[in-house]
This record gives structure tokens, C-alpha cells and sequence, in this order.
């Protein structure tokens, strides 16, 4: 679909030349010589941009009458992007118009090409911010109905949470580590929430997901023409979360040859899109997670030393749930709860016993497994109190759980679910794994099972 744009200029030459240089780069346009009908073209059309005239009055130069609409249109439409026309020259009034919510201006005469490239990018920042403020209401709505309360009392917990409230009063830039489902995002989150940007958007993008050829113009933005295809401008994720957070997740992903690019744009915290010349700069903090052991990933060539000074001036490591067990009673409590009153089932109860062997269980997919195995639990489970076969561990892994692959958490879980078929005897659970007794004891040592 064409984005509209409204132009709003006394003079009737300047709209013709607008209308014909926007239209033939494909804007559906609609003018007005008169600002009295903004109010109702603004109801019958969702605008992306306005163009808006500072002086309508014959011999007003001024401009204060541009500054009235400017307000009168944002009151209307917060979110309205507006663009102003100004007289060759001034300046002052520009900067004024910008200081009072107006995304650029544009002098007369101008240039097509420029009317056009301004247009283009004012359109993609009004795409942006609708997406934005989508992904705060459907972020506001997940942690309302999902429950970004961090749950965990234990001291290994509580180190985090002291660390989460100191950093979260400074905009120091965070890498947050830890195997998966450990609850990276939810701290991520939980530090934007308690900052001062608390109002502005949490952008996150998981760099596992954004193929090399991509990065530079999902991560800077480009311009129209910078590559085929490349029909209009469009800003990239650093400017889309801008005066907010920017949450890189998988940080381990970056390709290696993008990330003296990324680099340089930390420092600089300015940016040039893809086939763009100016450069412009960006607000925001960040905030990058990891599973990957990132020293390693150092030691193989795979990441760069200097963009992790860059990344990690505070640290996060969250422990795994094996390392915190005792926080493992209350996050099963917390998820029957919140499962039982999602799914509308009465009180489901798990006994003393139970509670001890789940919480013996090793977890290798973390909190995300154990939250997806209640859930699984409350909506299967016959009645109350639950049994172990509600929480079918044997299959307990995650859609996401990409530590499994490791040996260790392989034979641990490998162990517990033999010793849970084996419903406990442990010469029955040895016999199972084809290992004996006295090995058995052993591992189950190592493992703290
Ligand atoms: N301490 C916690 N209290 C309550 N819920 C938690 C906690 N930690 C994690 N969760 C929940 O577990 C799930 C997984 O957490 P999250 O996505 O934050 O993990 P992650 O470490 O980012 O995982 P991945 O590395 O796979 O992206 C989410 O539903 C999250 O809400």
C-alpha cells in the first residue's frame, strides 16, 4: 500500500510540485491550501507524513502559525510525523519546529531528490514507531499476563537482583550470561523496567536470526537504491529503539566480519545507513545476552576482545537452576498457580516427596523447561495431588534447550531419569544405565543428585 502524506501549503505552485515529485516516487498524496482542514483530512485519512507551510497569512513570515498547526496536529495524533516547509535561511525557526515534535524540515527551494529521501525516511519513522509502541503494548501484555516477576529468593538469586538494581540506575552498557532458559530475557527486561527509559520501547533482536548479508541494513537501515530491491528507505533496529533499550540476544552470533562495524558504531554511537552518506546519532542502551562460553569464543577467533570491552562494562552470570536449587520449590509454586489460574483448574497440589525428587531433577533446559512442564502438568493432570508421570521428566527438554547437547548435562539428565523410572532404587536405576552401583554413587555425587 502507498503511505499518504498530506501536504499543507497557501501556495498552490508549491503543493503541483510536491504532489507530482512524491506521487511519481509512489506516495499516495492528498493537499490542502488552507490549515483549517487539517482537523477533518486527519480523520478521513491515516496520514504517515504531514508537510506542513510555516506562514499562511499574506506578509506573515513569522512562522508562528506553522508552530500552532505543529501542536494542534500533535494533539490530534501524537504519533503524527510532520515535516515543515521553511522560508530559505531559517534556520532558528527550524530548530524551534524540531524542538516542538516536528521530525525534520525542508527548505524551499528544494531539491526533489531531498524532498523525496526525507519523505521516504519520515515514512519509515512513523512505521517504526507504530511498531514500537505494538511491541510495548504486546510487552506490557505478556509481562501483565505472563508474569515477568522474577522469582527466586535463594542468595544466588538475590546477587543478581542487587546487581540488576545497580546497574539499572546508570545506563552502563550489560551482558547478561547464562545457559538457556535461565532467564536472560526476563533480566534483560526487568533492567529496562526499573530505568529511567522505562516509557520509551525494549527492542530486542536475537542476532541468531539475522543472516550476514542482512545485518548492516537490519541493524543501520538503508536507503532507497542502496541495493535491488531497496524501493524506499527504511531505519534500522539501533534507531528503532532509540531513547530506549536495545536487547541483543545471542550476541556469540555476530558474524566476525560485521563486528568491527558494529564496533565502531558503539564507539562513535553515531551511524550511516547502508548507501547513505550522513551520519547520524543514536540514543540508546544496551543490553547484549550470551549462552556461549565468550572467552572461548575469544580464544577461537570467533569474537573480538574490544567489542567485548565495549559490550560487557557490567556483567550479569545467572546461575543454573542445578546451582540454585533452592529457589526451585517456590518457582514450581509460582507457575502452579499461575497455570492453574490460566487454565481455570482448581488448586492442583504436588506433594512433599514429589516436590523433593523435582527438585533433585537436574533441569538442563533451566527455568523454561520447568515452567513448560508445570504448564504440561496443570493441563493433563487427572486431579489433585499431581503424580511424577504429570511431569513425564523422562522427555523433559525444552524447544529451545541447546545445552542438552552438552555430555555432562546429557548424562546428568540421562541419570535422573533413570533413577525416576526406577521410581528410586538405585540398583534397578544402575542396571538401566548399564553401569554399576558403586558408579552410580559416584556420578551421583559429581552431579549432586
Ligand atoms: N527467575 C525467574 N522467575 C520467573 N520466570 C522465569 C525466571 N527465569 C526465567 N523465567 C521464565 O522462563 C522462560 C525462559 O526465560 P528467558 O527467555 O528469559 O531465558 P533466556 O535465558 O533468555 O533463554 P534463551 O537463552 O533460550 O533465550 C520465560 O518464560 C521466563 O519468563
Amino acid at each position: 500500500m502507498s503511505p499518504n502524506v498530506l501536504i499543507v501549503d497557501d501556495n498552490r505552485d508549491i503543493l503541483a510540485a510536491a504532489r507530482i515529485a512524491l506521487a511519481q516516487t509512489g506516495f499516495s498524496v492528498t493537499t490542502g491550501s488552507d490549515p483549517e482542514q487539517i482537523p477533518a483530512l486527519m480523520a478521513k485519512t491515516d496520514f504517515q507524513v504531514i508537510l506542513l507551510d510555516m506562514n499562511f497569512t499574506r506578509g506573515v513570515v513569522h512562522g508562528e502559525e506553522g508552530l500552532t498547526w505543529l501542536q494542534k496536529i500533535r494533539e490530534n495524533d501524537p504519533a503524527a510525523v510532520v515535516i515543515l516547509i521553511t522560508a530559505y535561511g531559517d534556520v532558528e525557526l527550524a530548530v524551534r519546529a524540531m524542538q516542538n515534535g516536528a521530525y525534520d524540515f525542508i527548505q524551499k527551494p528544494w531539491d526533489n531528490e531531498k524532498l523525496v529521501s526525507t519523505v521516504s525516511m519520515a515514512v519509515e519513522l512513523g512505521r517504526s514507531k507504530r511498531e514500537v509502541s505494538l511491541l510495548k503494548r504486546q510487552n506490557q501484555f505478556l509481562s501483565e499476563c505472563n508474569g515477568t516477576q522474577v522469582i527466586g529468593s535463594g542468595p544466588a538469586m538475590r546477587k543478581v537482583l542487587d546487581l540488576v538494581e545497580k546497574v539499572s540506575r546508570t545506563d552502563a552498557n550489560v551482558l547478561i550470561t547464562g545457559e538457556n532458559g535461565t532467564g536472560k530475557d526476563l533480566i534483560a527486561r526487568l533492567i529496562h523496567d526499573s530505568s529511567e527509559r522505562s516509557d520509551a520501547p525494549f527492542l530486542p533482536v536475537d542476532m541468531g536470526a539475522i543472516p550476514e548479508s542482512l545485518f548492516e541494513s537490519e541493524m543501520f537501515g538503508y536507503e532507497r537504491g542502496a541495493f535491488t530491491g531497496a524501493d524506499k528507505s527504511r531505519i534500522g533496529r539501533i534507531e528503532a529503539a532509540s531513547g530506549g533499550t536495545l536487547f541483543l540476544d545471542e550476541i556469540g552470533n555476530i558474524p566476525l566480519a560485521q563486528q568491527p562495524k558494529l564496533l565502531r558504531v558503539l564507539e562513535t554511537r553515531e551511524l550511516v545507513s547502508l548507501g547513505g552518506v550522513s551520519r547520524r546519532a543514536f540514543d540508546i542502551r544496551l543490553i547484549c545476552a550470551t549462552n556461549s562460553d565468550i572467552q572461548k569464543l575469544i580464544e577461537d577467533n570467533r569474537f573480538r576482545q574490544d567489542l567485548l570491552y565495549r559490550i560487557n562494562t557490567v556483567e550479569i552470570p545467572l546461575p543454573s537452576l542445578r546451582e540454585r536449587k533452592e529457589d526451585i520449590p517456590e518457582l514450581l509454586d509460582h507457575f502452579l498457580q499461575f497455570f492453574c489460574r490460566k487454565y481455570k483448574r482448581p488448586d492442583l497440589k504436588i506433594t512433599p516427596s514429589l516436590m523433593e525428587r523435582l527438585t533433585e531433577f537436574p533441569w538442563p533446559g533451566n527455568v523454561r523447561e520447568l515452567k513448560h512442564l508445570v504448564e504440561r502438568a496443570v493441563i493433563l493432570a487427572a486431579g489433585s495431588p499431581l503424580k511424577a508421570e504429570d511431569f513425564s521428566l523422562r522427555s523433559g527438554v525444552s524447544e529451545k534447550n541447546i545445552s542438552n547437547f552438552n555430555l555432562e548435562n546429557r548424562e546428568m539428565s540421562g541419570i535422573a531419569e533413570a533413577i525416576d523410572a526406577s521410581e528410586g532404587n538405585l540398583s534397578r536405576a544402575a542396571e538401566l544405565l548399564g553401569i554399576s552401583r558403586a558408579t552410580l554413587y559416584r556420578k551421583m555425587e559429581k552431579y549432586g543428585l
